[in-house]
């Protein structure tokens, strides 16, 4: 049996759950790796200098074994995620110490601690085989995953999944990701595939809206309300595009910032209408490596009031980091909130902590998403009330390229990879409702 048969049989419309239940299983498949002998390979070189093209592979691996609550899914098509990124430059750690850990902690586990890592943290495809105490899916299942590994042991993720001590994101601090012809998943990780999109479009919003949601939308993160003044960084970008949709879906004014013409003008076709090209305008939060220039945050908020009509930010949706966190915190209104999830230029912040205490400001930490969280920003793209950001799309074996680009910028919205699927516009179930939104679904493509 081999990869071409599951396809024969994901793309005949006659296959029953039986028949995905009865197909012998390949004993290998292709996946996108990095290897454990490699990891010091960029050893000296500035961040910007490590180019994923050379540390990510494409390799034929074994099989894992399915395990309780478990699922082994056929990949059709999954995205580039900036963690995919990380792994690829060894930065800020190598997730081989992820995998090491996790195989510590019991025998099953094991599995995943190999010199290889599989990684991705998308997926859409089909159900293969489910391991002991699945119920709610089946072989055959047209399904995404979201990336929230947990094991629910410990009382203190029972309130809010994301708060587990063995919480891991699959393809990062798991093995065994969807950038691959078949991954290995929880169950809890599964969700139905929005029936109106192709493999590749329902595969791209996953991980960034799931945490764009909580981020922004939850409780659990900065609780948007109709009307909120809310910056975006990067609105353009992975996570930026899907934030810019909820505040506009949400009733929220979204300020967007961006780098560049083409990205003011992706931002204006998505219905924002405030935003500030960061490059055309200069703005030089730093002087120098180790000083902030507080003339620029008042540049940068003058600005903000010029767009609002007077208003300060309820909400920054931050990501950038060492860069922007001081001009985030000091243009943030009085008793508003910096809701962060990462920091790409750099993991260590400054601010004015006299505008934060006496503003009565918060900043609250995010990451990534429950499955409540991630089911809901699921299901508002299967309602088509949020929209997939496809850009382009690459072969499996052209991965390191798509990472590349997403490394050093050059892309907009997400950046797909064909798994299984053997070319762009497969996978779409419903074409009524499709037609009906596919001026937005198309409006990241080839851009
Ligand atoms: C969904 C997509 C998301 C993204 O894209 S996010 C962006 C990509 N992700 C990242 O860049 C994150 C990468 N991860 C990391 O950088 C690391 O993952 C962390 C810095 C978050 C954590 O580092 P670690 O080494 O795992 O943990 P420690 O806490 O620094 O060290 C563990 C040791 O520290 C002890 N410890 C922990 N808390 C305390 C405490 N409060 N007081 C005293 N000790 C403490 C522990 O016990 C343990 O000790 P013992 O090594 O001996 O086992
Ligand atoms: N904790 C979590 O759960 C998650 C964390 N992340 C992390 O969030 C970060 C962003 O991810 P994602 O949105 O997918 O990445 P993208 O690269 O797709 O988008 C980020 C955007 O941020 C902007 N940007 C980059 N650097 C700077 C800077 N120095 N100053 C201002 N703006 C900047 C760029 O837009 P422009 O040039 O147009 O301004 C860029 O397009 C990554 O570090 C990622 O690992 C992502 C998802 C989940």
């Amino acid at each position: 049996m081999t990869v071409k048969d599951i396809l024969a049989a994901i793309q005949s419309p006659d296959s029953t759950s039986e028949d995905f239940a009865a197909l012998p299983l390949p004993e290998s498949y292709r996946a996108i790796t990095v290897h454990k002998d490699e990891t010091e390979m960029f050893a000296g070189l500035a961040t910007r200098d490590k180019d994923p093209r050379k540390s990510i592979h494409l390799d034929e691996v074994p099989l894992p074994e399915l395990g309780p609550g478990e699922a082994l899914v056929a990949v059709m098509a999954s995205s580039v995620n900036y963690n995919s990124v990380w792994t690829s430059i060894f930065e800020p750690l190598s997730t081989f110490g992820f995998l090491e850990r996790y195989g510590r902690t019991n025998e099953l586990a094991k599995r995943h601690d190999l010199p290889y890592h599989i990684i991705g943290s998308d997926l859409a495809g089909v159900v293969l085989r489910t391991g002991p105490g699945v119920n709610a899916w089946r072989p055959g299942d047209e399904v995404v995953a979201h990336c929230l590994s947990v094991e629910l042991e410990s009382s203190d993720g029972h309130n809010d999944t994301m708060l587990d001590p063995e919480q891991r994101i699959w393809g990062f601090e798991t093995n065994f990701g969807g950038l691959a012809e078949i991954a290995l998943v929880k169950s809890n990780q599964l969700m139905p595939k929005p029936d109106h999109l192709s493999w590749e479009e329902a595969a791209a919003p996953g991980l960034v809206n799931s945490t764009a949601y909580r981020q922004l939308v939850s409780r659990n993160g900065a609780g948007m309300k109709q009307g909120d003044n809310v910056l975006i960084w990067g609105a353009s970008g992975g996570l930026g595009s899907y934030a810019t949709q909820f505040a506009l879906a949400g009733g929220a004014n979204p300020i967007c910032v961006v780098s560049s013409d083409q990205k003011a003008d992706i931002c204006r076709s998505m219905g924002a209408e405030a935003i500030i090209d960061r490059n055309a305008e200069g703005y030089k939060f730093w002087k120098d490596e180790n000083t902030q220039d507080p003339k620029e945050w008042k540049r940068f908020g003058k600005r903000i009031r010029e767009l609002t009509g007077g208003e300060d930010i309820d909400i920054v949706f931050e990501h950038p980091g060492r860069e922007t966190f001081g001009a985030s915190v000091f243009v943030t209104r009085k008793g508003g909130t910096i809701t962060t999830c990462a920091s790409t230029s750099g993991y260590m912040h400054e601010y004015d902590n006299r505008y934060l205490w006496m503003s009565l400001k918060r900043i609250i930490g995010s990451h990534f998403a429950n499955y409540r969280e991630a089911w809901e920003a699921n299901r508002l793209i299967a309602k088509g009330k949020i929209h997939p950001t496809l850009s382009k799309v690459y072969s499996l074996q052209d991965t390191g390229q798509a990472a590349y680009d997403v490394h050093r910028n050059l892309h907009q919205g997400k950046v797909g990879v064909l798994c299984m699927s053997p070319e762009e516009g497969l996978g779409v179930r419903d074409q009524e409702k499709r037609a009906q939104h596919i001026d937005a679904i198309n409006r990241f493509r080839n851009i």
